[in-house]
């Protein structure tokens, strides 16, 4: 990784605990948390090991960084995809089609969902997966069904709660059979079967 000699101290640290982390991910989510060693993760970086070592004592501590960074960036993400929809179902249906276009496309958000899977390997407080999701897709349910734009007998959050095992087991699936190639396709299944399923 090249170094421009100008750069702040600080600077060149947080570029190249990101550089780490990139390549974590990477391997994280090719290969499983179990099999990936740091020299591993060394060598994805062009770096030495004792360079890992001193940003990431440990493998444990890289997966939570992952994690951790999988957390971070989704606050933005969906406050861009809730925008400014007229209609409550619109920010539903464009915040999915965002959901799944992070899943098909960051490295980071790959790898977090694949060590939330395998979190039972990882010797380290991680946050519970799943819940967060349960709880923000259900206040976007509710305002549709305050809108009138839900069918009549849905409940909020049983709904979230099949959406978000249905987009968990999706990703999941795509990620097995085809490394997320068809998730788009499988994403507008979802939307057509399920989503609209739910539309007053
Ligand atoms: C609405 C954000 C939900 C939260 O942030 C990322 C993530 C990881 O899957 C979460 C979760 O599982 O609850």
């Amino acid at each position: 990784m090249a170094t421009p000699r100008s750069e702040p101290k600080q600077e060149r640290a947080r570029r190249t605990k990101n550089h780490i982390l990139q390549s974590a991910a990477q391997l994280f989510a090719e290969r499983g948390y179990a099999t990936v060693t740091l020299q591993d993760v060394a060598e994805r970086a062009e770096m030495t090991k004792g360079a890992v070592y001193f940003h990431y004592t440990n493998k444990e501590a890289l997966a939570v960084a992952v994690v951790q960074e999988h957390y971070a960036r989704w606050p933005e993400i969906l406050k861009g995809a809730e925008g400014n929809h007229e209609e409550p179902f619109d920010t539903l249906t464009a915040v999915l089609d965002t959901v799944t276009r992070a899943f098909a496309t960051d490295i980071v958000v790959q790898a977090g969902a694949r060590l939330q899977i395998e979190r039972a390997l990882i010797d380290a407080e991680l946050p519970e997966p799943y819940v967060g999701w349960e709880d923000y897709l259900t206040r976007l349910i509710a305002e549709a069904r305050d809108a009138g734009q839900l069918r009549a007998g849905v409940e909020p959050r049983a709904a979230a709660r099949v959406l978000v095992s249905a987009f968990f087991g999706m990703q999941h699936i795509s990620d097995v059979l085809s490394r997320r190639k068809d998730l788009a396709e499988r994403h507008e299944e979802l939307r057509a079967v399920l989503l609209e399923g739910l539309r007053g």
